[in-house]
């Protein structure tokens, strides 16, 4: 059987990976570690003879930037890009700048890691006249506001996820294109949950890892059939 391998890949850390700070839908840069990472992917895939006729990242800096790495050391910054907010990752809400460990102060650490790693439980919303809401950015001028997010579970971020792995992503792996795409930690978790049939209480124990490549290797008639970092 012809196995076909797609890459997947959370982005380079981000200097608010790196403060520890909610990030979500506010667009922060790769810390220099991220760009390292991303670097470094990208020279593990040339070893490993990745090659890319297409790629798909989000609307955030950090996964672009670690994607336009990834490529400049592929040399294919030449390839189509698709950039799509449904690949954003989850969207924290009000929680979005605050530090992770300082809110231990106000919430309790369950709560916290059930807003962190639950499939159903959603961060206290943002209210829409604040400056974080993202319907004040540019870039989302095209979202209905039903679609722009106050805060997200991830059952939310899997329902804009999934019909996009589907409807959009699919079709191209279908046509034989081999793809990469560099999204996020949630949106990822959504991806793999749905791919791999994970239930609603073992999604709690999915993490994934900054900057490193995931293969996830499909049938030939594309049915899912396991995933491993890149070595
Ligand atoms: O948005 C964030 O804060 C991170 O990219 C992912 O955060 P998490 O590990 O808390 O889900």
């Amino acid at each position: 059987m012809n196995k076909i391998k797609v890459i997947f890949m959370r982005h380079g850390e981000s200097e608010w990976n790196q403060s520890n700070q909610f990030t979500g839908w506010q667009d922060v840069l790769l810390s220099k570690k991220g760009i390292q990472e991303a670097q470094i992917a990208g020279k593990l895939l040339k070893k490993n003879g990745f090659f890319f006729d297409y790629a798909y990242t989000s609307m955030l800096s950090r996964a672009i930037y670690t994607l336009w790495y990834i490529l400049k050391i592929l040399k294919e910054t030449w390839i189509p890009i698709k950039k799509s907010w449904q690949l954003n990752e989850r969207h924290y809400g009000a929680l979005e700048g605050l530090n992770k460990k300082k809110i231990r102060s106000i919430y309790s650490k369950e709560q916290i890691q059930l807003w962190r790693r639950s499939f159903l439980h959603t961060p206290p919303a943002l209210d829409i006249k604040d400056t974080r809401y993202p319907g004040y950015d540019r870039r989302y001028i095209t979202l209905n506001k039903n679609e722009l997010p106050v805060s997200e579970s991830l059952e939310n971020t899997y329902n804009r996820v999934i019909p996009y792995w589907k409807n959009v992503i699919l079709p191209t792996i279908k046509d034989k294109k081999k793809i990469i795409v560099v999204a996020h930690g949630n949106s990822l978790r959504a991806l793999i949950k749905y791919l791999n049939n994970i239930n609603n209480d073992n999604i709690i124990n999915l993490n994934i890892s900054t900057g490193a490549p995931i293969v996830y290797e499909f049938s030939d008639t594309l049915c899912p059939l396991n995933y491993y970092y890149l070595k």
